[in-house]
């Protein structure tokens, strides 16, 4: 199986993710960040596209790379990494970040989490999250079981 991960992180936590996923896929896997550029994913017959969300929202350059991709035939997974609490609001996350005919095509989908990262945010980014998180402290809520659940349900080895 020669599976690709594309992902659209601002912090690095997104990156991270994907990273961890690649061990636990297998086999050939490929990591591409979305801010090198659009890759060519015609060679690969597994597929996850990953993407932090800010503000409710998927980084703009994955919105813009679903618009054009095109991934008929190809197995799927897809996933958002925040720090959204409330699984009604984790899931609605995860429904506005990806197409319908994507999330469609998933064989699975996710919710995995993130970290707030203080040294990697801006002014605005560390009072928000101070304001909204009640927190001025790293947070790493990473989860390395639901990294696994989702790598084995995209491979077929739950
Ligand atoms: C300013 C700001 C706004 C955020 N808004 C949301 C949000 O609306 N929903 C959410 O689930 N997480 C939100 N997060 C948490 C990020 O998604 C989390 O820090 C994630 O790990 C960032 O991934 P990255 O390092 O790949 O960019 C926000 C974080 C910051 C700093």
């Amino acid at each position: 199986m020669s599976t690709a991960i594309v992902y659209a992180s601002k912090h690095g936590t997104t990156a991270e993710i994907a990273r961890r996923m690649t061990t636990r896929i297998g086999g050939n896997t490929t990591l591409f960040d979305l801010a090198d550029g659009s890759p060519d994913l015609s060679p690969y017959s597994t597929v996850v596209l990953g993407t932090a969300i800010y503000a409710g929202q998927p980084k703009s350059d994955m919105k813009a790379f679903c618009r054009t991709v095109k991934l008929s035939g190809k197995r799927l997974g897809l996933f958002v990494c925040g720090m959204e609490q409330d699984p009604a609001k984790q899931a609605t996350e995860l429904a506005n970040a990806f197409p319908k005919h994507l999330r469609k095509q998933a064989a699975t989908e996710a919710f995995l989490a993130g970290r707030f990262l203080f040294s990697a945010m801006n002014l605005a980014e560390r009072f928000i999250t101070k304001r909204i998180a009640k927190t001025s402290q790293d947070v790493d809520s990473i989860d390395d079981d639901a990294i696994t659940a989702f790598a084995s349900s995209l491979t077929g080895t739950e």
